[in-house]
């Protein structure tokens, strides 16, 4: 196999361009089966295999800077760049990234996880480079989803103006993760129908060729027809209005025109548009024929292409997607908004019910926060489904255009917590530091899933303001639902177990871990009042008080980064009433990036598991009560 012999990217520059063709083939192979057992993006990968290898075949990376959006879709870069027997631990704990990440390789010369940031850090690294006197060569690999996001359309707009050398590619498959959507996507299908304008190109040109070159006005007027057919004909006119040289559209799985292309790009002074065709799960006929359900796969068997997931309780994002189309049945307000992720917010089913009432804004987080706001402003009841670490892109938004004017936006935060491979870039785990701190926020988590439908019908009836609920990227506990849900008395809390000797304040699924903890312990004659916290904001201050009245140590638990967290919240308010001598600890995340593994490595990691919490019960006893229990007091 050619593919042993590649171990960095100096050695495909020996290969001839069949030999190049043969690798791509067999890389193809090497994705479909490592991903088979690991998961992971794999349609997206297959799509960039001829063009990945074009780039490292032509230049010098890590001197010429590749810089992929989002990132999903390096396997290939990492495959060519010396990481190819690290595969069995893609997305595993302590294993390969599953995006670029410089700490990875000197060739991950950007890091990302989150769309549409590759434009500005490319024309960041070209104005260095001029700055500095320096000569290498900038790429920038954006997908046509990732150019929907506003951020890009910043950087196409400023690199148009500056006209620095560098080159974006277009990696246009049709396809963010579900089908794209907006009015680029539908600039782009035209571009990609473009046979048809090139035809009549090159028709109009050689009927024009037929006038005789006579002088006087025939010609210039033949010139001016010309020009202005040209003008509309040409396919990328947006780009090259925007100051970039439009080249394409270009196959981006015929290597030999995808090397000549790169190479005529080179002759071109100012920003360079390549926009590059591909197939999204090129060479693997489940992901060919569906992209989507293979964006983010789950571990497969090749032949039949099966997902070999373990089927249990309903994951929190269907039962949310399930309630809110009962919901909206009997509601006319109700309205779901995602940026770009219907599959993954639950939202598939509610689409085909009400395809009118679902609206996909393509990858535009402050947009669809602001756009519900409007929606708000009007009466409706916009039901803003994101995921906790994509709403950290719409934060001014939220503050600006919706708590202030007290607008009624609904939030359904999913991926709430950590989100297991997806790891650093994706962690659900600072929204309840950056809602709680707003004013005219109400901020919900669920114990489980019953409760989350009592918390979407507390939501779609409150009419004060912005409400938010946050749940996990995990499966309910399979508890019974209720058929009626009935809402929840804001900022009220729940005693799940009594106890005398010390209360745990949990948030969403940490009260599962502290009732287990709470049995284990109540063994040793310590009980534990286990109370659920599921109201961040506002809190139930009358709980707070009565805790205090009892002078009980608390121990608060939360799934989300301590600093400025729920815990901080309870700190803050004993402080602000003046109690003095209070007993709290508070369980989180430290104030470091969670890297990828699984959710349960996570936790264990960073101490959120039934045990962490028994050590820390054990700790805040009192002395005496720790020595009668024998601990080492
Ligand atoms: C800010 C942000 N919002 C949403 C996502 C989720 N997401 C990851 S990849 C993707 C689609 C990207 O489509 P495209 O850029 O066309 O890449 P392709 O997978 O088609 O190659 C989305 C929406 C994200 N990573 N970042
Ligand atoms: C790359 C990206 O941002 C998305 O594909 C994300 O990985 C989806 O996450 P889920 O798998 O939790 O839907
Ligand atoms: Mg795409």
């Amino acid at each position: 196999m050619l593919l042993d012999h590649i171990n960095q990217p100096e050695d495909l520059k020996r290969l001839s361009t069949a030999e190049l063709e043969q690798l791509a083939e067999e890389i193809r192979q090497f994705l479909v089966e490592k991903l088979s057992a690991s998961g992971g993006h794999l349609s997206s990968n297959l799509g960039i295999v001829e063009l990945t290898i074009a780039l490292h075949t032509l230049y010098d990376s890590p001197r010429d800077k590749f810089i992929f959006d989002v990132g999903h879709q390096a396997y290939v870069h990492k495959i060519l760049t010396g990481r190819k027997d690290r595969f069995d631990t893609l997305r595993k704990y302590k294993g390969m990234c599953g995006f670029i990440k410089r700490a990875e390789s000197d060739h991950d010369v950007w890091e990302a996880g989150h769309s549409s940031t590759s434009l500005s850090a490319a024309m960041g690294m070209a104005m260095a480079r001029d700055l500095k006197g320096e000569d290498f060569r900038v790429f920038a690999v954006i997908g046509d989803g990732a150019m929907t996001g506003g951020m890009a359309l910043e950087a196409m707009n400023h690199i148009g103006h500056e006209k620095k050398n560098l080159t974006v590619i277009l990696n246009d498959n049709e396809m963010s993760i579900a089908p794209n959507v907006g009015a680029i996507h539908n600039y782009l299908s035209k571009i990609r129908s473009d046979k048809h304008y090139r035809k009549a190109k090159e028709e109009v040109e050689s009927l024009l060729k037929k006038i005789p070159a006579i002088g006087g006005t025939l010609a210039k007027t033949a010139e001016k027809v010309k020009d202005s057919l040209k003008y509309l004909l040409v396919s990328g006119v947006w780009f090259e209005e925007l100051g970039f040289n439009y080249i394409g559209p270009v196959d981006g799985h015929n290597l030999p025109l995808l090397l000549e292309t790169l190479k005529q790009s080179e002759k071109v002074e100012g920003p360079v548009l390549i926009h590059v065709i591909t197939t999204k799960g090129k060479g693997y006929s489940p992901a060919e024929m569906d992209s989507h359900k293979w964006h983010g796969a789950s571990p497969y068997k090749i032949e039949s292409g099966q997902f070999l997931k373990a089927v249990g309780n309903p994951m929190y994002t269907e039962v949310f997607g399930n309630t809110l189309i009962e919901f909206a049945e009997k509601d006319e307000r109700v309205v779901a908004v995602t940026p770009a992720m219907p599959g993954g917010s639950g939202l598939m089913n509610f689409a085909a019910r009400f395809p009118e009432r679902m609206i996909d804004v393509g990858i535009a987080e402050q947009h669809a926060a602001t756009l519900c706001a409007g929606m708000a402003a009007e009466g409706m009841k916009p039901v803003f489904a994101v995921y906790s670490t994509f709403l950290q892109r719409a934060y001014d938004q939220v503050v600006h255009d919706i708590c202030r004017p007290k607008l009624n936006v609904m939030f359904a935060i999913d991926r709430a917590g950590f989100v297991g491979p997806d790891g650093e870039t994706h962690q659900g785990v600072y929204d309840i530091s950056f809602l709680r701190s707003l004013p005219n926020m109400v901020l919900m988590m669920p114990k489980d899933e019953n409760e989350l439908r009592r918390m979407m019908r507390t939501g779609i009836d409150y009419n004060e303001g912005p409400i938010a609920v946050r749940y996990a990227r995990i499966n309910g506990l399979g508890v019974p639902m209720d058929e009626n849900p009935q809402p929840i008395p804001i900022g009220t809390w729940e005693t799940l177990t009594e106890g005398e000797t010390m209360a745990v304040l949990a948030v969403g699924p940490m009260n599962q871990v502290a009732l287990e903890a709470a049995d284990m312990l109540r063994k040793e004659g310590i009980n534990l009042r286990v109370i659920n916290a599921r109201f961040i904001k506002p809190m139930d201050e009358a709980m707070l008080l009565q805790l205090a009245k009892e002078h009980m140590p608390i121990i608060t638990m939360e799934e989300g980064s301590e600093q400025g967290g729920f815990g901080s919240a309870v700190l803050e308010f004993y402080a602000k009433q003046g109690i003095e001598g209070m007993r709290v600890r508070t369980m989180g995340v430290p104030d470091y990036f969670v890297e990828h593994g699984s959710i349960k490595e996570q936790r264990q990691e960073v101490g959120l598991t039934a045990e962490h919490l028994i050590t820390q019960v054990h700790t805040l006893l009192p002395r005496k009560r720790q020595r009668s229990a024998g601990l080492n007091a």
